[in-house]
């Protein structure tokens, strides 16, 4: 199974004409949402329909968001989900060490107890609040399962009373410091928020353009018109590709000789460009290979 996340599709698990849909997009991950999306009367339903799901034809992979381990539902969300043999699990609300500890600890004892193999399941923080956002530094650090944490800005702009603008430029310190720390303490690059304006393509456009250049892999996503963007701005364009090949080739050529510092284009190559080259040709490589098999 491949590690791309460019784009992840939420539906409520309660809603089956959505699930059964996204199930068939060309979405990276659909993640099968047990908590905000569905009511509280809901909730049990909801669980039983994201196990069943598990049963549907899909293209990519399966994630659940279970409710908050502090609420009445969490708990009984991770039990049936880690039994069910699901890839991953979204963890919203995380908001210290602690909480990601007591999760990875309950998936750990109920993978063995399921007889699955031990680490099998991915297993993603939603930073979401002020206290997480703060504490992401010794989240990430404790974090054994986890490969990356993704961002919030519904809840946190509720927690934080920031006015979440159209050019989203009050989120930016709060983006960058989720990159920085995630790559800091050794995870892979987050995925960023998803955009509400479902009107605004716009905008949305723009927003997937800001996530990339700070550094994010991927957009959580609600609507099947936002995939194709986030797929997009998250690949390599066929122009990036070409232009890394000759970075790469130009590079090679020059060590040979002895030479590490170079020009191609009237631009400088030197190591650090020459090797986001090769990761830049490695991650399309990925992406093909992922779609060929899709
Ligand atoms: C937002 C929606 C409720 C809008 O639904 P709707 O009005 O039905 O949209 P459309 O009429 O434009 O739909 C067109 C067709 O596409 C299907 N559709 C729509 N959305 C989805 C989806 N998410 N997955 C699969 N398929 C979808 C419709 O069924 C239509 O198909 P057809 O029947 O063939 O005509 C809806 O988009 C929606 O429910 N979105 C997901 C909401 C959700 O899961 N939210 C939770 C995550 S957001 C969050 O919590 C972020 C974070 O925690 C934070 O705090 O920031
Ligand atoms: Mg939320």
């Amino acid at each position: 199974m491949t590690d791309l996340l460019r784009s992840l599709l939420f539906t409520p698990a309660n809603h089956p004409r959505r699930v059964e849909k996204a199930l068939g997009l060309p979405t990276d991950a659909v993640i099968l949402d047990l908590e905000d999306a569905v009511a509280a009367s809901e909730k049990p339903a909801a669980r039983q329909a994201a196990l069943a799901a598990r049963a549907l034809p899909r293209r990519g992979r399966l994630i659940v968001r279970v409710n908050a381990l502090s609420t009445v539902w969490g708990y009984a969300d991770l039990v049936a989900v880690v039994a069910s043999g699901i890839d991953g699990i979204m963890l919203p609300k995380v908001e210290s060490a602690q909480d990601l500890g007591t999760a990875e600890w309950l998936i750990a004892a109920l993978e063995r107890d399921a007889r699955l193999p031990a680490g099998g399941i991915d297993l993603i923080p939603l930073i979401e609040t002020a206290a997480g956002m703060q504490a992401l530094e010794s989240i990430a650090r404790i974090a054994r399962r986890t490969r990356r944490v993704a961002f919030g800005a519904g809840d946190f702009t509720l927690d934080t009373n920031l006015d979440w603008s159209r050019e989203e430029w009050e989120l930016l310190p709060h983006r960058s410091h989720c990159v920085l720390t995630s790559r800091a303490q050794g995870l892979e690059p987050p995925i960023d928020t998803v955009w509400a304006r479902l009107d605004d393509a716009e905008g949305y456009a723009a927003s997937v353009e800001r996530a990339r250049a700070l550094g994010f892999a991927g957009k959580l996503c609600i609507h099947p018109s936002q995939l194709a963007p986030a797929n997009a701005a998250f690949s390599p364009s066929p122009e990036a590709v070409e232009r890394a090949r000759r970075i790469v080739s130009a590079f090679e050529a020059a060590e040979a000789k002895g030479l590490a510092s170079i020009t191609l284009d009237g631009a400088f190559i030197d190591y650090p460009i020459a090797y986001a080259a090769q990761r830049l040709l490695a991650r399309a490589n990925a992406i093909q290979n992922a779609e060929s098999a899709a």
